[in-house]
């Protein structure tokens, strides 16, 4: 599945993308949100997140910063590679980026995710992302290899399990080594989850590879006893999304005595508005309303160890270097200009229209 040739003249950092000021967080929804099904309701309420931090994303900024670090990783690994920055749904949109990539000459090119999983929003979405850019550059678009799913990889378990041992650290010393941890990754729907991955592996590819990061990361913390929950599931309210979500969590952990957690953002790479609104807010709120000591462990963008797993996975491909990672769960993901994974990989299975009927 990987391609291992060498010959690539540039990497392409691919991301999500966010609102940078308050007019643009409507049509940055829109654009997340088009034909997907999500009630208007529920759209009012993601806008007034986004308003609570002046109508600024941060992970533009973060992702720039990761771009950053990567520059430094490869110039200390003597790589020359330069970095382009292309968003799925805002400025820098990935069309102009690849466009751009064109005039430049480039030829053929790494693409890095920012997403480290498998399952249609996490892989497949962006290599459908790599293909629309590609068309919409007409004669002349670079060849794209995309890198691999790399939700194991033993740098960034290193990273979040570090990170839990600092929120941990931060807690008032009563709590230090009874606070429960507590994973967290963006919640899908149940009916996506169950496609997620080739079908011959039986689905559910991005709960396992989730399930899988926690435990090596609880297992580098030396903690053998967590919980793994979803958060900011979207969607009409009839449509059955991956449970328990958080704030229920932390209730039934409260019933049962729970008085401090330590709370690990496993599904995001940075401190985007999922973390900074859905945990450092409403979850905190929750945790305060019980009277439960709360601590967020850092994402691990910003961790140089993040940077250099981007100049390991580079190293796959121009210099045919293993695979690093002890997950027992399968890692798919490369793929050239954005043919999927496997044969009826990721199928999206029908959404259901707001009347409730599937379309
Ligand atoms: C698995 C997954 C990841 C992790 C993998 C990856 O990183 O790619 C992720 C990341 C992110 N999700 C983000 C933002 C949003 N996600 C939404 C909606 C949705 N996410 C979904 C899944 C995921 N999302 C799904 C199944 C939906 C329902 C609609 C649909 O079927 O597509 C909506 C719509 C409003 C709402 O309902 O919340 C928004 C605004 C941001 C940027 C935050 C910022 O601006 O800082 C990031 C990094
Ligand atoms: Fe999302």
């Amino acid at each position: 599945m990987t391609t291992t040739s060498p010959g690539y003249d540039a990497l392409l950092v691919l991301s999500f993308g966010g609102p940078e000021e308050p007019a643009h967080v409507r049509p940055f929804l829109e654009n997340v949100t088009r034909g997907r099904g999500v009630p208007p309701e529920r759209l009012d309420a993601v806008v007034e997140h986004y308003m609570h931090f002046g109508g600024v994303s941060p992970i533009n900024a973060l992702n720039r910063d990761i771009i950053a670090a990567i520059e430094t990783e490869l110039a200390a690994a003597g790589i020359e590679l330069p970095i382009y920055f292309g968003n799925r749904n805002w400025h820098p949109m990935v069309e102009d980026t690849v466009a751009q990539m064109a005039s430049d000459g480039v030829e053929r090119a790494l693409v890095f995710p920012t997403s480290a999983w498998g399952g249609y929003s996490g892989c497949r979405q962006y290599h459908e992302d790599v293909a629309r850019a590609r068309d919409a550059a007409g004669d002349g678009a670079p060849d794209l290899v995309k890198i691999r799913q790399y939700y194991d990889h033993p740098a960034m378990i290193a990273a979040f399990a570090d990170a839990i041992s600092a929120a941990r650290e931060s807690l008032p010393e009563e709590h230090r080594q009874t606070a429960r941890v507590v994973f967290t990754a963006h919640s899908i729907p149940s009916a996506a989850d169950a496609n997620a991955g080739p079908p011959e592996d039986g689905g559910h590819l991005y709960s396992r590879q989730v399930a899988e990061a926690s435990r090596l990361v609880a297992a580098a913390s030396g903690i053998d006893d967590f919980d793994l929950v979803w958060q900011s599931r979207s969607g009409p309210p009839q449509v059955p999304w991956l449970e328990p979500d958080i704030c229920d969590h932390l209730e039934s952990l409260s019933r049962d005595g729970v008085d401090a957690v330590v709370v690990c953002p496993i599904g995001f790479v940075s401190d985007h508005l999922e973390v900074v609104w859905d945990l450092d807010t409403e979850a905190k709120d929750k945790a305060r309303e019980l009277n439960m000591a709360f601590a967020r462990a850092a994402t691990p963008g910003t961790d140089a160890r993040f940077a250099q797993m981007v100049v390991e996975l580079v190293r796959e491909h121009i210099a045919g270097a293993d695979e690093r990672g002890r997950g027992t769960v399968p890692r798919y993901g490369s793929t050239l200009n954005g043919s999927r994974c496997a044969f009826r990989c990721c199928e999206q299975p029908a959404r259901p229209t707001r009347a409730g009927a599937a379309t």
